[in-house]
């Protein structure tokens, strides 16, 4: 298969990034990071999440970050709503697009939003009907796609179970999560062929942890099944607090720098995905994490 002309790519640094942090950031440093990406050319960045702040303590501040970003035409600001209280706190900050999140392995689930997978997806059910009705857009997640921290591996085929669901209960994509960054290119392509069966490979999204340092070879792997979609977070800020060890996701950077190796267009501007993302590491305290910026740093 050919390699995809453009690809979208899903900023999720100022949530799946920041959700796992456990020093306080300042509303007004979450404002900068999501003003700062859209000025780097990002077309879709996941702002925040309207869940329990006793199981997400940092994610608490959303609707403020939501009233203090500046909104650009064409750029989606989504949010993470796991039930309808989410979602009307979403639709009350004036979000447009949502995601509900769903996992591939029964103790993940648990432990993420306390309920089986069965009884999620029948809490979405009410999600994505009010969601349809006031014209928001839903995707969906799925977690643990290539193997679970409780549970160990996770058959395609499960993961394909719950994408199937999503699919037809409206979500218009659906991000495949390596929660724990586990999985390798040739699994990858397997999980795809299988679930490509059940969902269209252009509804699908790939959204890779990069603990075992296979981020960047489960991306070019998905570009040649056809996946055109991916979620990377700057500076690869992150973690999951309900995975011990999870680091964060792929570094945008250096997906960028992948893609635009490739030839393959994506309308972001590299060096100031890099400011933006060395300015967020200044005010954590820490080193970025892309590999990139870390290089281009070093050119100083
Ligand atoms: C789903 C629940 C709420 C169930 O949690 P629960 O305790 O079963 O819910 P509940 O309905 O019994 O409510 C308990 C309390 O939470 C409140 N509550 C209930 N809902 C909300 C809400 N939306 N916003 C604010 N508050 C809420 C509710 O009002 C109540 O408050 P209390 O009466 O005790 O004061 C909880 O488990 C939860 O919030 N989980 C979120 C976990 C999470 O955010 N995880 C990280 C995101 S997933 C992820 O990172 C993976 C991903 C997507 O990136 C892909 C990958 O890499 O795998």
């Amino acid at each position: 298969m050919s390699l995809p002309r453009y690809v979208r790519l899903v900023e999720v640094g100022p949530r799946d990034g920041l959700q796992n942090e456990k020093q306080p950031i300042r509303v007004t440093d979450k404002v900068r990071l999501v003003n700062d990406l859209s000025a780097a050319g990002l077309a879709y960045i996941e702002v925040g999440s309207f869940v329990s702040p006793k199981w997400v303590p940092q994610m608490a501040g959303s609707t403020e970050v939501f009233a203090g970003i500046e909104r650009h035409p064409g750029v989606t600001y989504a949010a993470l709503t796991p039930n309808l209280k989410g979602l009307q706190a979403a639709i009350d900050a004036g979000v447009k697009e949502v995601a509900v999140f769903a996992a591939a392995s029964e103790s993940f689930s648990q432990r993420n939003i306390n309920c089986s997978i069965a009884d999620s997806l029948l809490r979405f059910q009410p999600v994505l009907e009010m969601a349809q009705q006031r014209g928001i857009r839903v995707r969906g997640y799925v977690s643990c796609v290539l193997g679970c921290p409780y549970d160990g591996a996770v058959s395609p085929h499960q993961v394909a179970a719950v994408c199937r669901e999503l699919h037809a209960m409206g979500c218009h994509e659906i991000s495949l999560g390596d929660t724990i960054g586990v999985g390798t290119a040739g699994g990858v392509r397997q999980l795809i062929e299988v679930v490509g069966r059940d969902v269209p490979r252009e509804r699908l999204a790939g959204h890779y942890h990069d603990t075992y340092g296979q981020a960047l070879a489960n991306i070019y792997a998905s570009l040649l099944e056809g996946i055109a979609v991916f979620d990377s977070s700057v500076a690869g800020l992150g973690g999951c607090p309900y995975a011990r060890g999870a680091t964060g996701n792929v570094a945008s950077e250096d997906v960028l720098y992948l893609l635009q190796g490739l030839g393959i267009e994506t309308g972001v501007d590299l060096a100031r995905l890099i400011d933006a993302g060395s300015h967020i590491s200044k005010v954590l305290g820490r080193e970025s994490a892309s590999r990139v910026a870390r290089a281009r740093a070093a050119l100083r």
